[in-house]
């Protein structure tokens, strides 16, 4: 049975790059096979582009700038409404395609193409709210103030884990602050970003505004960050990759922002139930499979509840089901590849050389090569790898801390610091660790923390700036002042 068959709208599924609203096969005849991650089996192929069709799509994305930010505000808001509305009306095709190819359970596809359109809805309003200021003139004769105004061409390049909402994310920003972009989307999961590409196209979203481009990753970015006519990039992936593209933008001093990697600490207080804590911990860890830039990855729990808070969490684990995201019931899907598995392997292995406990996690019942059973882990100090390591895998790590100063401490011990949770109902307890937390998101009693308007993002190696919220759209905008001098007396100036 092939991919288009499971669609309802078969043209969502597309394989080639879109340039200049053109979908473009590969010069040279590079191409990539895409895999279902669940089955091991080939969904499709996508091209490489060769370097001068990378450039191709700069050229498409300038000419298009100059249109595109000419039209009023409210005129771009139609056509990202537009697109709100065909990303809304095809929910269940972008989800099974994401399932497929990325392998979460469809209910989490179809919560992260809400969350992706979500994104579209907000940004389109936002671009409406793009207001300078006048400011009171101490130069004689004069007026002052600002105007915003569109950097230009924004490069995006986006991870695998969130193949839609990463993008919208930044490309919904962008394209209401009337720049023009070029995705660049992971290999693992092209799928998702084409068929947004097929849906702007319908909602009447010019040729040359939303690109698409496929290839070589190293080849790509180096060509989009050297290239002076991009003005922003922004990225969401590994802070290894961020560190990198981060230098590569320096010759052309681009605005960069960086959605990089976490390591939430998930901090539980003495006065908690243990149980509620726990089930609450088990959401936050073995989200999209642990494959998530928020997931729960050191436990920190007060030494007073720390052994039922154990085996409550062992309780709720033990009845997560691990399977194919397109089956029913599925609360865990497959990792990404066999790479993603080897990984995990390697953070249990290594804690348990360094004296950790395994509580539960039975490989042997993997339904799969690329399945990674759920993991329970007690012990976990300083010294292993899930302790630093952004594990990305549904491996659980549980520590006890004695007092407040101490779990302040333990939690920061990390470079990263995108997100962290903390659970209690003590108010000064609250106050005093999530002041001092070094995160760029705190979480208190709730692992659902995100959405359009919170302005998402992290500290340290964790990244640099903040997507969504009031102050996401200004990734994409300059500032202008402008003097207006010799104006003759006016009062009040
Ligand atoms: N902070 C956030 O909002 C957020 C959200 C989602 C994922 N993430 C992070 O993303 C990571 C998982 O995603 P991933 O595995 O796709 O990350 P990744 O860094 O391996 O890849 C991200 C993107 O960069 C490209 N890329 C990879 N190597 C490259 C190179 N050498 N040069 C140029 N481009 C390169 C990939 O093709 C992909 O498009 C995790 O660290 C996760 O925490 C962060
Ligand atoms: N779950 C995150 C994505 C990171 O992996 C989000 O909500 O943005």
């Amino acid at each position: 049975m092939t991919l288009s068959s499971k669609l309802s709208d078969p043209r969502l599924f597309r394989q080639y790059a879109y340039v200049d609203g053109k979908w473009t096969h590969g010069e040279g005849g590079r191409e990539e096979a895409v895999f279902d991650p669940a089955t091991g089996e080939a969904l499709g192929h996508i091209p490489w582009l060769e370097a001068h069709q990378i450039t191709a799509a700069v050229d498409a994305a300038e000419a298009a700038f100059v249109h595109w930010r000419a039209l009023r505000a409210d005129e771009r808001c139609e056509r990202l409404l537009a697109w709100y509305d065909l990303l809304q009306a095809h929910r269940e095709d972008l989800a099974t395609l994401m399932t497929l190819e990325q392998g979460k359970p469809l209910p989490d596809a179809r919560g992260e193409v809400e969350y992706g359109a979500s994104f579209v809805r907000w940004f389109a309003e936002e671009g409406k709210r793009t207001f300078g200021q006048t400011i009171p003139s101490p130069i004689p004769n004069a007026s002052l103030g600002t105007i915003k105004e569109p950097v230009g061409i924004a490069a995006l390049i986006t991870p695998w884990n969130f193949p839609l909402a990463m993008i919208t994310r930044k490309a919904a920003a962008a394209m209401a602050a009337g720049c023009t972009v070029i995705v660049k989307p992971a290999g693992e999961t092209p799928f998702s970003a084409l068929a947004l590409a097929e849906l702007a196209e319908r909602a009447g979203i010019p040729a040359g505004v939303f690109n698409v481009v496929l290839g070589d990753p190293p080849e790509v970015s180096r060509i989009l960050c050297g290239e002076d006519r991009v003005k922003a990039l922004s990225f969401t992936g590994s802070t290894r990759v961020g560190r990198l593209l981060l230098e590569q933008c320096a010759n052309t001093v681009k605005r960069v922002s960086l959605e990089l990697g976490g390591n939430a600490p998930f901090i539980v207080g003495p006065d908690m139930d243990p149980r509620e804590a726990a089930f609450a911990a088990v959401a936050a860890k073995f989200q999209t499979a642990g494959q998530d830039c928020l997931a729960a990855d050191r436990i920190l729990v007060h030494e007073s509840i720390h052994d039922e808070f154990v085996a409550h969490f062992a309780e709720r684990m033990a009845a997560l089901t691990v399977g194919n995201g397109l089956e029913g019931e599925i609360d865990l899907g497959p990792l990404i590849h066999r790479q993603a598995v080897e990984k995990a392997a390697a953070i249990v292995d290594d804690a348990l050389s360094k004296g950790a406990t395994l509580v539960a996690g039975d490989q042997s019942q993997a339904p799969g090569e690329n399945f990674f059973m759920p993991v329970l882990l007690t012990g976990v100090t300083h010294d292993m790898k899930i302790w630093h390591e952004e594990s990305f895998a549904p491996v659980a790590g549980i520590t006890a801390y004695a007092n407040d100063d101490q779990v302040i401490e333990m939690a920061n011990d990390t470079e990263y610091g995108l997100a962290a949770y903390i659970y209690t109902h003590d108010i000064r307890r609250i106050w005093k660790i999530m002041r001092a937390l070094e995160f760029g998101m705190v979480s208190v009693n709730s692992v659902k923390m995100t959405g359009p308007p919170v302005p998402f993002g992290g500290v340290k190696h964790s990244g640099l700036g903040r997507e969504g919220g009031v102050t996401g759209i200004d990734e994409y905008l300059e500032t202008k002042y402008y003097c207006l001098g010799a104006l003759g007396s006016v009062s009040g100036s």
